[in-house]
């Protein structure tokens, strides 16, 4: 059987000021991998809400939600000069857009996100090219809230989800509303990043709720393996 791969707690913060979100990572840090600056704070706060996340926690990977459209270089490279890790570019964008993004986090030694909001099936598989991105699944807010939909909801990620033994493809992220009663059916998908936003943040206890999706997926990969079997 081969081994599990790690999945990684993505911690989105998104509309609060530089320093709740600040505060509400430390809560929660010891239960969380990566840490967003969501877009809504980059877009309220500009670029410095990333640098003061780097400079909070230096030792954590930080993803700029940029969500990059067009001016790649120049926004990218806004991102990694601010410290952040990961940054994120829309899979709608041009192939332009895409090649500048993955060049530029590749000079940083930074990784690309690349968000498939409203990506169809086939671009999808021609984005599966980008091998060393991260390829993020996600219900957006809007779909949430005026649809109803949460990501784990829709089979929409779930034929690029698992990893093809034969040739190498890109990480996969799921993102958008994700609750500990959702996150066992978007487990099954084997993603390696699993975004939660408001299911922590907006919680009446933050770090509890984070505890307890990070026990989750400690449950779920634990390989359910008798090792006499293969005696
Ligand atoms: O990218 C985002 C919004 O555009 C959020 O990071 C993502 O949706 C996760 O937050 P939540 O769990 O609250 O949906």
């Amino acid at each position: 059987m081969s081994e599990q791969q790690p999945v990684r707690v993505q911690l989105a913060l998104d509309r609060m000021t530089i320093q709740e979100a600040i505060t509400m990572a430390k809560q929660v840090e010891q239960h969380v991998d990566w840490i967003e600056v969501g877009t809504s704070l980059i877009k309220e706060f500009g670029i410095e809400s990333v640098r003061q996340m780097k400079q909070a926690f230096p030792h954590k990977i930080i993803v700029a939600d940029i969500k990059t459209f067009d001016n790649a270089k120049y926004e990218f490279e806004l991102c990694f000069e601010a410290g952040a890790d990961v940054a994120t570019v829309m899979g709608a964008a041009p192939d332009a857009t895409l090649e500048l993004c993955m060049q530029t986090a590749r000079r940083y030694q930074g990784q690309t996100m690349i968000d498939l909001l409203s990506v169809s099936p086939d671009r999808i598989q021609d984005l599966e090219r980008y091998t060393d991105a991260v390829l993020c699944h996600h219900v957006s807010k809007d779909e949430q809230e005026h649809n109803g939909q949460k990501a784990g909801q829709s089979n929409r990620h779930e034929a690029h989800a698992t990893s093809n033994a034969n040739h190498a493809t890109p990480q996969i992220a799921v993102a958008g509303g994700i609750t500990l009663t959702t996150l066992p059916t978007i487990l099954q998908q084997s993603p390696s990043v699993i975004i939660v936003g408001s299911a922590i943040t907006q919680a009446a206890q933050p770090q509890q709720a984070a505890q307890q999706i990070r026990e989750q997926i400690n449950q779920f990969a634990i390989p359910n393996v008798n090792p006499l079997a293969s005696l």
